[in-house]
């Protein structure tokens, strides 16, 4: 059955071709949908594609049974609820470097328009008044421009600044010295930048430190006169505060893209002849929109087809050297945590997953995601998967440790899972075999030699003489075939256990069967 993807907001036709192209995709745009509209059609859908209009709410994706991807043709992900995808399983991706450079160049003419009063001028022009004196303006050269937000954009904005001979200071928490010294700028607090700056611009994500960050305190320790431009999110300045320092005089003017309720048609800002406004055209150019829906689209396809994602959101990102490195081990890692679940008896409450040899020089954190998604999947179901495994782990209240040791017991790789409940501890550990495939070597402390594949018997019982004739009596009435069997034991007359590979799933009375061998404690048919 075809993938339906959904488009929501308007996106580059060139841009989505990589979803026309794909081959068992079926593509629908409908922009302008109502959020009730929206949620009445989602649940037909695999992939939600939007820009910032569509707000991807809980509700929406409570609603989306079977959606796996929401692909953002932009940067900002505030209009869709990261937690509420997590929790439910679906990535979300982005397209973090297709509009950096328009977003960059809308910011500076934003700045050099707010300078000059450009839009005031053509304004009262274009109402026949040929006014030269309302609109005198500020020289760029020289004045101090403060960056906050320090990534792709405000880089960008930072170096095109210096070109108009301003100076830059910057704050960011990640823009160190060393780098600001290569970029030719200063750095300081946001205090710092907000007291020395004549211009001041917002490049930061709008998430809880942001929001309000430049308020009516931030105003207060601003130079006399400053200016403002924000073209990166409605909200990270408190427009309350900034309409009262424009009318009080602090604020000389501001250039805003965007507000904290779009569309902002109506809005009290807007009405004040200080400040200039765009409709959020940051990102609103043919070169960007186009790069953006291609970056997207080329994520959506990969994920619905391969499972893998160049821009994930909600998931971290693993380069493709090293997805390539740790792949051949994802097999073995779900296995032992399926495992894990069919013989430990409780709830779960610590994990501890140890990586031994070739594995501890690898980057294991998509594999303890995958041991998880083991571990949870059979009594929570398919929709648990690599986004939401770790999350709904947390949710339940299970430790999850990973950690790295030498201890290898002679194996070239080892991986070692072991499952505390209320009940005890139970242990499984796996290697890869050069050559020949996954094995569990390790149950507890038996020594095992298992392909983790198909139908086993896991059995624990006293180790008395005639227990492995009474099983094999046991299979043999019952038709199954036996295809490897593996016994160990603690010490001689003591506990042991024995797995055994069958050819089908034995059924409840032949369980039952096995059960009432005396020397038998517990028989389990495990499926992987
Ligand atoms: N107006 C428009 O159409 C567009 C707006 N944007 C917006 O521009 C903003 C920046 O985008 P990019 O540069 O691509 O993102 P980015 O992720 O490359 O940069 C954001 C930077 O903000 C920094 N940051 C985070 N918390 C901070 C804090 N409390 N104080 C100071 N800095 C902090 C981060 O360390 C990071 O370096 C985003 O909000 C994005 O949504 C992006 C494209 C177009
Ligand atoms: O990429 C971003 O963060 C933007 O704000 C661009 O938004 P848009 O896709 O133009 O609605």
């Amino acid at each position: 059955m075809a993938y339906k993807v959904l488009i929501s907001d308007p996106l580059s036709e060139e841009g989505i071709q990589p979803l026309r192209e794909a081959e068992n995709l079926e593509v629908d745009v409908k922009t302008n949908l109502s959020a009730d509209e929206l949620a009445d059609i989602i649940g037909d859908y695999d992939a939600l594609l939007v820009r910032s209009q569509t707000k991807v709410t809980r509700d929406i994706i409570s609603k989306a049974s079977k959606l796996k991807i929401i692909g953002r043709a932009g940067v900002g992900v505030d209009n869709i609820d990261l937690s509420a995808a997590t929790e439910y399983g679906v990535i979300v991706v982005n397209a973090p470097d297709g509009n950096t450079n328009s977003a960059a160049e809308h910011t500076i003419a934003m700045l050099m328009s707010l300078a000059r009063k450009i839009p005031q001028a053509y304004s009262a022009l274009k109402d026949g008044k040929w006014d030269r004196k309302t609109h005198v303006g500020v020289e760029l050269k020289g004045k101090t421009i403060g960056v906050i937000g320090m990534g792709r954009i405000g880089q960008e904005v930072a170096y095109r600044a210096k070109g108009q001979r301003m100076k830059v200071i910057a704050y960011d928490p990640f823009l160190t010295k060393e780098r600001a010294d290569k970029l030719g700028i200063d750095y300081g607090s946001v205090e710092d930048v907000v007291i020395a700056s004549d211009f001041i611009t917002v490049h930061t994500p709008l998430i809880k430190e942001t929001k309000h960050m430049i308020n009516k305190e931030a105003f207060e320790k601003m130079k006399d006169g400053v200016r403002i431009v924000n073209c990166a999110r409605g909200g990270i300045i408190d427009e309350d505060a900034l309409y009262h320092a424009i009318q009080s005089g602090k604020v000389a003017g501001a250039a805003l893209d965007v507000f904290e309720e779009e569309p902002a048609t109506d809005h009290r800002l807007l009405e004040l002849p200080q400040v200039i406004a765009t409709p959020h055209l940051g990102a609103s150019t043919v070169e960007a929109q186009e790069s953006v829906a291609i970056d997207v689209s080329h994520d959506v396809v990969r994920y619905l087809t391969e499972g893998v994602v160049k821009n994930p959101v909600n998931l971290p990102s693993v380069p493709k050297d090293v997805m390539n490195k740790i792949e051949p081990y994802f097999h073995l890692s779900e296995k032992l945590g399926t495992f894990l679940t069919h013989v430990t008896e409780g709830t779960a409450e610590e994990i501890n997953i140890s990586y031994s040899g070739e594995l501890t020089e690898l980057e294991v954190a998509p594999l303890t995601r995958n041991t998880i998604k083991g571990l949870l999947k059979r009594h929570l179901g398919d929709h648990v998967n690599d986004v939401n495994a770790s999350y709904l782990a947390e949710k339940r209240g299970i430790h999850v440790n990973e950690n790295r040791t030498s201890s290898t017991k002679g194996f070239t790789n080892l991986l070692k899972v072991e499952v505390k409940t209320k009940h005890g501890t139970r242990t499984v550990a796996g290697t890869l075999l050069n050559g020949l495939g996954a094995r569990i070597v390790q149950v507890d402390n038996y020594s095992v030699d298992v392909v983790p594949e198909g139908y086993l018997v896991f059995i624990s019982h006293n180790d008395r003489p005639g227990v492995i004739g009474k099983v094999g009596n046991a299979f043999a009435e019952n038709d199954i075939n036996i295809a490897s069997m593996q016994v160990g034991r603690s010490d001689v007359g003591g506990n042991a256990m024995m797995i055994i590979s069958v050819d089908k799933q034995l059924e409840k009375e032949e369980l039952e069967q096995l059960n009432q061998i005396t020397e038998i404690n517990n028989v389990v048919a495990i499926e992987l």
